[in-house]
């Protein structure tokens, strides 16, 4: 059969001092899809229903209109990259002990019509945008209608099959070409829907978490790499040159299984025009501890000591130090 026109090439992927394995590509009907998920392994799902009528319907004209006339949230950035902050944790008057610290994207309240409009006119070299907005009740009603379709069918059985916890959020990104969400994990399970254009998804598992330098827990990039991909600081991060990851292009229709704490870096491939995904966020279920533990549940065992140390502590300055006091020339 006439070879499909392939719709990206490899000269629209960012170059990394790094190299990866490919994430499987499964139809939704193939049984090794559950195996993968239940054993926390991320796996592309191809052809499913999942938004199928977000995949008919939502181009960006119909989205301009059909949005709603609420201010969206908009992140707006002087590079490529769109580094996630979380701004309880901004020092500031009435937060005294939060972290000194400048973001490094604005976050703006944009109308639709607005957002489109400087989509349709950026130049390259031009600050950037990226649409990200949780899909509540301030969209307009056909949006709702068209969600209302989604197949929730497919998705609850997934849920119930791998007992994650409820559905706390689905978000709606629109993305310029070219835009980078650096590398960060989430604790949260993820059916990841691509609508519009391509998507680069490098993951990482959780037991690569020494070779990712996460910043610490009280910090606004708390769960995101300390490391710029672009241009590793190989003698602040050594490790950085032993990752293993794994990486896959996502394709409108395709649904990407991020699984919870993996380590995950998205980009809108370059040249490749707006993109628009949907997530769904689901919370971790209840878990038993059996041993071994799972690498993940020792992030979060690691978590929860930089979170007690502080909370007894008080001064983020002093969390190193006793760190290091009490494990140099004792644990190593
Ligand atoms: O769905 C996910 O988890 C992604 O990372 C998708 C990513 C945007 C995420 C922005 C963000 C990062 C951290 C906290 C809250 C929001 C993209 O597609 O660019
Ligand atoms: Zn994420």
């Amino acid at each position: 059969m006439a070879s499909e026109k392939k719709q990206w090439d490899s000269s629209q992927l960012r170059k990394y001092d790094l190299n990866f394995e490919p994430i499987p590509r499964l139809h939704y009907k193939d049984p090794k899809i559950d195996e993968l998920i239940k054993a926390n392994q991320p796996v592309l799902i191809t052809d499913s229903n999942i938004v199928k009528p977000a995949r008919e319907k939502w181009t960006l004209e119909y989205l301009e209109r059909n949005l709603g006339n609420s201010g969206h949230t908009v992140y707006v950035s002087r590079n490529h990259k769109f580094k996630f902050y979380d701004d309880k944790k901004i020092l500031n008057k009435n937060n005294p002990k939060g972290v000194e610290f400048t973001p490094p994207t604005k976050r703006v309240e944009m109308k639709v019509f607005e957002f489109m409009k400087r989509l349709r006119e950026w130049k390259r070299g031009e600050e950037r945008l990226y649409l990200q907005q949780i899909l509540n009740s301030t969209v307009g009603p056909a949006i709702v209608e068209d969600y209302m379709k989604f197949d929730w069918h497919y998705v609850a059985e997934k849920k119930n099959k791998y007992n994650w916890g409820e559905l706390t959020s689905n978000l709606l990104f629109i993305s310029m070409e070219g835009n980078v969400t650096p590398c960060h994990y989430d604790e949260q399970q993820n059916l990841f829907a691509q609508i519009q254009g391509f998507k680069r998804c490098i993951l990482f598992s959780p037991d690569q978490f020494e070779c990712l330098y996460p910043h610490p827990v009280h910090h606004p990039h708390d769960r995101q790499s300390m490391v710029d991909f672009d241009r590793p600081d190989y003698t602040k991060f050594p490790k950085f040159k032993n990752l293993k990851g794994c990486e896959t292009v996502i394709e409108p229709g395709d649904v990407l299984y991020i699984p919870i704490y993996w380590w995950h870096h998205v980009e809108s491939l370059m040249r490749g025009g707006p993109t628009v995904t949907v997530n769904f966020w689901y919370k971790a279920g209840p878990t038993n501890l059996e041993y071994p533990l799972r690498d993940h549940q020792k992030v979060s065992i690691m978590r929860n000591v930089e979170k007690m140390l502080l909370e007894v502590l008080q001064d983020p300055k002093e969390v190193g130090p006793l760190l290091r006091a009490m494990v140099l020339g004792r644990y190593n």
